[in-house]
C-alpha cells in the first residue's frame, strides 16, 4: 500500500453538487505533462464506488472552507480529448449508492465547464464542448468559463416510449397521467427515467414520503427519478426532484427540468419556446421540440483540493 495524492475539484449546477476527478491524471497523461508522474499511478481512484460513498456523505464527506456544503450528490470522473473538434469530455457519473447514472443535466454543464477550463477555452468567446455520456453525446456551449459559467446543452429527444423509459414489459403504451403508488405521474426518459407529477404547489407535498414508493414501483424496472412540477405565475414551472442514486431530494435536477418541459409540452401548456423551470437551487431554462431538447443554466466551480488516498 502506498499513498497517492490526487486533485479533486468541487462544482455545482444550481446547487446540484459534484466532486470532479480528472481521469487524465488517471492515465498518467497529465502527470507526464506536469512532470510529476511518480505522484500518480494508473488510476487516481482505485475503488470509485467506495470513494464516492465516502466523500459524498453529507456529514462525514469532503468539506472545504470555500464551500457551504459537506459531501456531494455524486462524483464526475472526467477525461478530456482536446485534439477532437470540438473537444470531447468523457463523463462517468458515480452516485452515492454505487450506481452509475447514464446522464445528468447539471453534471454535463459542470463537465463542459471543466473541459473548457482544462483547455483554456470559453473565456473570450463561447466554447463548444461535447460531453460524452452513456446516454449519448451532449453538445454543449460554455459561456464565460471562469468559476461561474452559463452552459447550454443539447439534451436529445425526450422519449415517452415504454421501452425507452423503461417501463415494465406489461406496459405497451406510454404511461401518461396514471396513478402509481398514490401519485399521478407521466413517465419520460430525458437521458434517465423521470416520473413527473403535476401538482398545485410543489412545496405543499412531502416529497421524502411520497417519492420512494414511486421510485421503487414495479412499473419502473430500473427505478425512476420522481419530479414534482407546478405552473408558476410567470409562464414557467416550479420543480422538486427526488433522485434515484442519491435516494433523496436534490437542489436541482437538469434532466428533471427537461422532463418537466417535455410533459408540459405534451399537456399543451407550452410550445417550442424556452421556459423557466425553478428547482430550489435556482432557475434553469429548457426548450423542447418534436425531436430535440435543450437545457441552459449555471455551472460553478467552488474549489480544488488535494486528497491523499491509500492504494
Ligand atoms: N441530477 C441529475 C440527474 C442524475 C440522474 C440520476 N439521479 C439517476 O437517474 O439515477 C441531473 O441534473 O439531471
Amino acid at each position: 500500500m502506498s499513498d497517492v495524492e490526487i486533485a479533486v475539484e468541487k462544482y455545482h449546477g444550481a446547487g446540484n453538487d459534484f466532486l470532479v476527478v480528472s481521469e487524465a491524471a488517471a492515465s498518467g497523461d497529465r502527470a507526464a505533462t506536469e512532470g510529476s508522474r511518480e505522484d500518480t499511478a494508473d488510476a487516481p481512484v482505485g475503488d470509485r464506488f467506495a470513494f464516492t460513498a465516502d466523500r459524498c456523505d453529507r456529514e462525514t464527506g469532503l468539506s472545504h472552507p470555500d464551500s457551504d456544503r459537506t459531501g456531494a450528490d455524486g462524483v464526475l470522473f472526467l477525461a478530456v480529448d482536446g485534439e477532437a473538434t470540438p473537444p470531447r469530455v468523457e463523463m462517468t457519473h458515480v452516485q452515492p449508492d454505487g450506481s452509475v447514472a447514464e446522464m445528468c443535466g447539471n453534471g454535463v454543464r459542470c463537465a463542459a465547464l471543466w473541459g473548457a477550463r482544462e483547455l483554456g477555452l470559453g473565456v473570450d468567446e463561447p466554447a463548444d464542448v461535447v460531453v460524452v455520456t452513456p446516454a449519448g453525446d451532449r453538445p454543449s456551449t460554455v459561456d464565460d468559463a471562469g468559476d461561474h459559467a452559463t452552459v447550454t446543452v443539447g439534451m436529445g429527444r425526450p422519449s415517452f416510449a415504454p421501452w425507452d423509459v423503461p417501463l415494465a414489459p406489461d406496459h405497451t403504451t406510454p404511461l401518461v397521467e396514471e396513478t402509481v403508488e398514490g401519485l399521478t405521474v407521466t413517465a419520460v426518459n430525458t437521458g434517465v427515467p423521470h416520473a413527473v407529477a403535476f401538482v398545485d404547489d410543489v412545496s405543499a407535498v412531502d416529497l421524502e414520503a411520497v417519492a420512494p414508493p414511486v421510485r421503487h414501483a414495479d412499473a419502473f424496472p430500473e427505478g425512476t427519478n420522481v419530479v414534482l412540477a407546478a405552473p408558476d405565475d410567470a409562464g414557467g414551472f416550479d420543480q422538486r426532484t427526488y433522485e434515484r442514486g442519491v435516494e433523496g431530494e436534490t437542489n436541482a435536477c437538469g434532466t428533471g427540468a427537461v422532463a418537466v418541459g417535455a410533459v408540459a409540452r405534451r399537456r399543451g401548456l407550452v410550445g417550442d419556446e424556452w421556459v423557466t423551470v425553478r428547482p430550489p437551487g435556482g432557475p434553469l431554462e429548457v426548450r423542447v421540440t418534436d425531436d430535440a431538447s435543450f437545457l441552459r443554466g449555471p455551472a460553478e466551480r467552488e474549489f480544488q483540493t488535494t486528497l491523499a488516498l491509500q492504494r
